[in-house]
């Protein structure tokens, strides 16, 4: 054991890993509130989990997506559950971060030196929204059809370059195949990405500077 502890150390000098592990105390006034981050957290990594297992099912396009859904639910071993741990899972991140943003501004847990957490924590609510938002029209059926329709119609109040934003938005002049593989390479591509990297500076940060201290 000390043979392979050293050939280690000599190499990765994990004993200051450990060390920084080991010297971090949770102070007393964290409660079960100061939960919520990580609830959140375990949220996204299970549509992490289940997003990724639909992706061998689902296909992005118009005339397959619903049947593609409708496959998932009926002949894909567990696929049922897996769909509706995802669709659950989905709205409890969103609830539970709204939980984790009440805690953070009740506890003045946003005042400096800690301005940059919650701005990367704004990000984080903006694409954890549009996760939904991006999700909630891939089975391509009528709610989801008129959703996508709606949201991405919003922009159009923006005057001169409201048009050529909603273009941009739905990738032609209206909503269709080009609408949803813009919307199902954002949900399984682009949005996970950003997140990672939202999340990893929240977190560093948050490492850094300790928890905030008691009111
Ligand atoms: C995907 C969304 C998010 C995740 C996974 C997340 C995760 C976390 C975690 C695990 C903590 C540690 C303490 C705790 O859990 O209470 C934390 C702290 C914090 N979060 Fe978030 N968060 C998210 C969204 C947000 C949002 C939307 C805001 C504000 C707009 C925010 C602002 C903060 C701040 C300021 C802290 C430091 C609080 C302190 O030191 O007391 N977070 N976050
Ligand atoms: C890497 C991460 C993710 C992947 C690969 C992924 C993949 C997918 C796929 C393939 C679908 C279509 C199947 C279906 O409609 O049931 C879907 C739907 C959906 N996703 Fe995700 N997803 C991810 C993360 C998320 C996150 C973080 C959220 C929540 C904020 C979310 C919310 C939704 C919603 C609301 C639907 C519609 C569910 C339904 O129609 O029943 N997804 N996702």
């Amino acid at each position: 054991m000390g043979k392979v502890y050293d050939w280690f150390e000599e190499r990765l000098e994990i004993q200051a890993i450990a060390d920084d592990i080991t010297s971090k105390y949770v102070p007393p006034h964290v409660n079960i509130f100061y939960c919520f981050g990580g609830i959140v957290l375990t949220c996204f990594l299970v549509q992490v989990a289940t997003g990724f297992a639909m992706t061998f099912y689902y296909r992005p396009t118009v005339t397959e997506a619903f049947a593609s859904v409708e496959y998932l639910m009926t002949d894909v071993n567990f696929g049922w559950l897996i769909r509706s741990i995802h669709r659950w899972s989905a709205s409890m991140m969103v609830m539970m971060m709204v939980l984790h943003v009440f805690r953070v501004y009740l506890t003045g847990g946003f005042k400096k030196p800690r301005e940059l957490t919650w701005t990367t924590g704004v990000l984080l609510s903006v694409v954890t929204v549009s996760f939904g938002v991006t999700g909630y029209s891939l089975p391509w059926d009528q709610v989801g059809y008129w959703a996508c329709k709606i949201v991405t119609g919003v922009p159009e109040a923006i005057p001169v370059i409201g048009s050529p934003l909603v273009e941009l938005l739905r990738g032609g002049v209206s909503v269709g195949q080009g609408t949803l593989t813009r919307f199902y390479s954002l949900h399984t591509f682009v949005l996970p990405l950003i997140a990672a990297v939202l999340m990893l500076m929240h977190f560093l940060m948050i490492r850094k500077q300790g928890i905030s201290g008691p009111l």
